[in-house]
């Protein structure tokens, strides 16, 4: 594998010359004037990333990062921590959301194990699970950085190297991020804060359900690690190792990775999105490459979207993550590509443009 820096530097933005032309070819179909709004935006996109007005997406790919969070001992989440573990079973033997949901829409889940708390050797041997692992869950950021920067660049290159696994073993042509593990709203809300500036009390939501004294308590906690690490938010590689998770790293690395070998890449919730900002931060480009997959019932979600100028396609009332908003959203962006390769134009159809 390449250094990071190495990935990070060499990601181009959109080519504009295929942007024009796709846009032009869209304005010449036998509809009123961008009728299909943003399915025509996506296309667009399609298009400029894939360099053709014939871009294909058939082969998904949902790749789901998972690891645990010391900071879990502090009381922010419904659930112990042992549930990541549980649900990595549950994910096994195809039980899970993103399960039911990825087949819908037949798009292959990839689940890798960037920090989870326990070995998971029989998951690994069934082939289940990818044995990725940085460590064995973060350290409360409340006492100190989650993890070291070393740590934090290496779970963002589990990411990068999980993209190419799915374009050299599934030839993937759309990739949507997904998340596992207890306690990774509260991470990706102190990300959120930092790299906004949002105030941490409005940002910050009840996760698996926790109740007003728990999010009081949780708003304490990111409060309090971010006063003690003092993450430099122009340094997205500070923040993600003081108040991050490695599956947030990771999924940092899937956007980059998407972006570096020009792949679209659909950004699902709270968490994702948290990856999202870490990657932008890094290089502005990879933004050309992500379509926004859905609005979570997490209060700060929307301020990530607005500060990544992106229009969520779904508001579905979901607080789940795993990949299930984004895996949903990959019907809209098939609806594109069909949209591009196969409505015809005025003069093809024989159709009166209007005046
Ligand atoms: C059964 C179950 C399945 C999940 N699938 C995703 N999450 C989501 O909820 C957790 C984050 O919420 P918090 O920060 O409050 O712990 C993560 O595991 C995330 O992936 C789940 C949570 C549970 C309980
Ligand atoms: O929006 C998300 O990704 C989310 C929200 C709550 C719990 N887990 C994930």
């Amino acid at each position: 594998m390449n250094s990071l820096l190495s990935y990070v530097t060499d990601i181009e933005p959109l080519d504009v010359a295929w942007k024009e032309r796709a846009h032009e070819y869209l304005e010449t179909l036998a509809i009123p004037h961008w009728s299909l709004g943003v399915v025509m935006d996506i296309a667009k996109q399609l298009a400029a990333i894939q360099k053709t007005l014939k871009p294909t997406v058939e082969n998904k790919c949902v790749i789901l990062m998972a690891g645990d969070h010391g900071v879990v001992e502090e009381g922010v989440s419904a659930c112990k921590k042992e549930v990541t573990i549980e649900m990595i079973d549950n994910l096994s033997h195809r039980g899970a959301s993103i399960n039911a949901l990825a087949d819908t829409v037949h798009a292959d889940v990839m689940v890798v194990d960037v920090g989870v708390a326990v070995d998971l050797d029989d998951y690994v041997k069934q082939g289940t699970v990818i044995p990725w692992k940085i460590g064995y869950g973060t350290r409360n950021m409340k006492k100190g950085p989650a993890m070291t920067r070393e740590e934090a660049e290496k779970s963002i290159l589990v990411g990068i190297k999980a993209v190419e696994k799915a374009i050299n073993e599934k030839s993937a042509q759309l990739i949507a991020t997904g998340d596992l593990g207890i306690g990774n709203t509260t991470p990706s809300s102190a990300i959120l804060s930092v790299m906004t500036g949002q105030k941490v009390a409005d940002v910050t939501g009840r996760g698996t359900g926790i109740d007003d004294k728990r999010l009081n308590n949780k708003i304490k906690v990111i409060e309090k690690a971010i006063e003690l690490n003092k993450p430099d938010p122009n340094d997205p590689i500070d923040v993600l190792s003081k108040v991050g998770g490695y599956e947030i790293g990771g999924i940092a690395g899937v956007i980059l990775g998407c972006a570096y070998y020009k792949i679209p890449v659909i950004v699902d919730g709270l968490i994702s999105t948290a990856g999202a900002l870490i990657a932008y931060g890094l290089n502005c480009n990879t933004v050309d490459y992500m379509i926004a997959g859905h609005k979570s019932q997490e209060p700060g979600h929307n301020y990530m979207w607005k500060s990544l100028n992106l229009k969520p396609l779904l508001d579905l009332g979901f607080r789940l993550g795993e990949g299930t908003g984004a895996a949903l959203a990959m019907y809209i962006v098939e609806g594109a590509a069909a949209v591009i390769n196969n409505v015809l134009s005025y003069e093809a159809a024989g159709v009166t443009p209007g005046a």
